[in-house]
């Protein structure tokens, strides 16, 4: 088989520890043929350091080389969607570092750009692809710990403040909820705890509880090797399995890593390259579903800090309003279609997309997922519109009182709207929302087949 050929955008860290893992593979399997970077001298000395056969200054250069099979996005995270964006728009596959965007609307509209195109779009959400986490994730959707009621998490570290909290404090790029906590996917637990932080030293474990034991994948629970398996006999009683899953060596002859644990990218480039050559749109490990989710998770609780700042109560990354309303987030989720599911594992499978319409516009914002969309005089054949009363208010705090397209309060005396699988929005976000795209922005439900 030959292999596939890279092309890189950007020579920052990642980059560097990417093409650095990515020798791991092999010759037969993958090959850098360019990097494209903002500037002609640090794409050129980006080759020098690392072997790399072609530099280019800027980034359209790099997805246009007719060699370059497969493009790795590694800038910073505003620049995702429209580096993804002209890969896509060149029919190549593409690999994007986290996050695939700054909000979960923009997500869904790249993604649909993707599949209308028929290419390949990945979120590197590299932790899926480590086989502690593929295995834990057997262990889960098998019923290993019975019923899984609550995962804690947390996952953090001092940054730099010279280089990592500069570039993760940047307001635009995202801040901590863009770098840390977007590793936190929603897992399918009645109750979810977590932690992030650039300012702490934490744990950095996950643990599953479940109606029959416990799951831990020991730290660092980012790029895992160790699991160990609880099961429970009796309240003073219970067996205890170790798994172990070692890190491939560090590719002969690479550099230093920036980032520990980095030739655990070599799982991710498997994957990825298993993807291209059966043909698929996206990663069985870390779904386009699972991305819209959990970007709308992230969404939340950003906009739950910043009510909490403008209220001039405690700072943006204050952790517990974090772990509040992603909680709040797993809980509706859980409520609205995925509770079925024990376990990642046993996620809905993506409903087939709706016929598409042509796309027209350069950026995400322009090519709003043209024909996945309803007529607006259908959109009430299938949704519930209601006002908001005090009646409802116990309801309301069921379904969660965050819109998530506003990321506004849903107040008494708003009129909301209730899809058939349950999540609620202001009725003019939900509407707008429907008439570009049929499914929940949430669960991906087609509301035109609630049964799936
Ligand atoms: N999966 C993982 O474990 C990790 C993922 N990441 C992700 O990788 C991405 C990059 O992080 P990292 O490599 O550490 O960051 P760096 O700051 O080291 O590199 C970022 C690169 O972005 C490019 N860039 C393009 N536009 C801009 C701009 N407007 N301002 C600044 N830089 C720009 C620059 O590329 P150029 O070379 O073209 O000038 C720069 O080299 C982030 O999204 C981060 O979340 C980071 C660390 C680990
Ligand atoms: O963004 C990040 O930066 C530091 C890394 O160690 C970590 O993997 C990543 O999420």
């Amino acid at each position: 088989m030959e292999p596939l050929r890279w092309g890189i955008l950007g020579s920052g860290l990642i980059c560097r520890d990417f093409v650095g893992a990515l020798k791991g593979a092999g010759p037969d399997e993958a090959r850098v043929v360019c990097v494209g970077a903002r500037s002609k001298a640090s794409a050129q000395s980006f080759a020098d350091a690392l072997g790399v056969e072609r530099a280019y200054e800027g980034y359209a250069a790099v997805v246009s080389d007719p060699e370059v099979d497969i493009v790795y996005v590694g800038t910073v995270a505003q620049t995702h969607p429209e580096l993804a964006l002209l890969a896509i728009e060149a029919g190549k596959p593409v690999l994007v570092e986290k996050p695939l965007a700054l909000n979960a609307e923009d997500a869904a509209v790249l993604i649909a750009r993707a599949r209308e195109a028929k290419v390949l779009l990945v979120e590197g959400m590299w932790t899926r692809c480590f086989p502690a986490v593929c295995r834990a994730r057997e262990l889960l959707s098998g019923g290993e710990i019975g019923s899984v009621v609550s995962v804690t998490a947390d996952f953090g570290w001092p940054a730099d403040p010279d280089g990592e909290h500069r570039r993760t404090v940047d307001p635009v790029s995202g801040g901590v909820a863009m770098d840390v906590a977007i590793g936190f996917a929603a897992a399918p637990a009645l109750s979810a705890t977590v932690l992030c932080t650039l300012d702490a030293v934490t744990p950095e474990e996950v643990v599953y509880s479940g109606t029959r034991g416990t799951l831990r994948i020991h730290r660092p629970a980012h790029t895992p090797s160790r699991l160990t398996l609880t099961r429970f006999v009796s309240r003073t009683e219970s067996t205890e399995e170790v798994l172990d899953f070692p890190l491939p060596p560090v590719p002969a002859g690479a550099l230093p890593f920036n980032y520990p644990g980095s030739e655990g990218f070599l799982y991710e480039v498997r994957a990825v390259h298993e993807a291209v050559r059966a043909g698929a749109l996206e990663l069985s490990q870390w779904t386009h579903d699972e991305t819209v989710a959990t970007q709308a998770v992230i969404d939340a609780m950003r906009a739950q800090a910043r009510r909490t700042r403008s209220a001039g109560g405690a700072a943006a990354s204050s952790v517990a309003d974090a772990a509040l309303a992603l909680q709040y987030k797993v809980k509706l989720l859980h409520a609205g279609g995925w509770s079925e599911s024990s376990g990642s594992e046993g996620l809905r499978t993506p409903p087939t997309p709706p016929p598409r319409g042509s796309s027209s516009g350069a950026g995400p914002a322009a090519g709003r997922a043209e024909g996945w969309g309803l007529d607006a005089g259908r959109v009430g054949q299938f949704t519930i519109s209601f006002v908001a009363d005090p009646d409802l208010h116990e309801d309301m705090e069921a379904v969660s009182c965050l819109c998530t397209f506003c990321l506004d309060d849903m107040q008494i005396g708003e009129e909301l709207c209730r899809l058939p699988c349950m999540h609620t929005f202001h009725r003019r976000c939900v509407h707008a929302w429907l008439e570009r795209d049929r499914r929940c922005m949430l669960c991906r439900l087609d509301v035109t087949k609630p049964g799936g």
